[in-house]
């Protein structure tokens, strides 16, 4: 169980959350969605505890921590080690054995080449990979499809409706609404650092249409296309 109750960030004079209350159950999907700088990452940051801030996230088990991954947007900067000993870290970090490790490399990634070597892609699948091996009970994954080749996509969004099944809590955010809608059971529309709109599969269209009708505005007429 994880539950948000008035959670707030501040940057500085920036506030950054303003108060978000949310609960997010076990054998759910979660999307988050908001422009860029709208507090998604700050959100995923404070619920792994690797920032403070303010307000109560609850979490049970007491061991909750010790079972959640979180696949960052720049968890990239990995030191000289092959995708093998990265993944093997992982693992290790978590007391499991390491084991079948070429079968489960189902990107097929290059596990002995320097992982720094990797392109960014194939960093984000590797680390993708690392979170998921550890076999955590809660997965926060930002931006998982960013940056990722359609297939692999596609095997990422069956990972995610399998974590469902298998009783995880997931949460989500991407910038690419359908990835979410094929996903998420809920999404929640992050602005002005509050989930200002949540929405069920029944009104993912509803909140979709209501992001289109903000955000565009009267942008493109502005342009002045001619
Ligand atoms: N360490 C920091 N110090 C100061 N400001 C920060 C810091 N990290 C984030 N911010 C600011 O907080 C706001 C939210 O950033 P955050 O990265 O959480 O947004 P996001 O929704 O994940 O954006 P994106 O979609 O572009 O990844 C932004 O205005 C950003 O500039």
């Amino acid at each position: 169980m994880l539950e948000l109750k008035n959670l707030r960030k501040s940057y500085g004079p920036k506030e950054v959350l303003k108060g978000i209350s949310a609960t997010f159950s076990a054998g759910k999907v979660y999307g988050i969605v908001g422009e860029n700088g709208a507090g998604k990452t700050t959100l995923f940051r404070c619920i792994a505890d690797l920032i403070p801030f303010e307000g109560e996230i609850l979490k049970a088990p007491a061991d909750f921590n010790h079972h959640l991954g979180f696949l960052q947007t720049n968890n990239l900067l990995l030191p000289m080690m092959t995708g093998r000993e990265y993944l093997r870290l992982l693992i290790r970090a978590r007391h499991l054995p390491v084991s079948d490790l070429d079968d489960r490399n189902i990107f097929d990634l290059p596990l002995d080449e320097y992982a720094r070597n990797y392109s960014t892609g194939m960093q984000k699948k590797l680390a993708l990979l690392g979170v998921l091996l550890q076999g955590n009970n809660c997965l926060i994954l930002d931006e998982p499809f960013n940056g990722v080749d359609i297939q692999s996509n596609i095997i990422i969004a069956e990972i995610i409706r399998e974590l469902r099944r298998l009783g995880k809590t997931v949460l989500i955010s991407s910038h690419i609404y359908s990835t979410l809608t094929d996903t998420c059971d809920e999404i929640h529309l992050l602005r002005d650092g509050l989930f200002v709109k949540s929405a069920g599969p029944e009104s993912f269209a509803d909140l979709e249409g209501e992001m289109i009708r903000v955000t565009v505005g009267d942008r493109v007429e502005r342009l002045g296309l001619s």
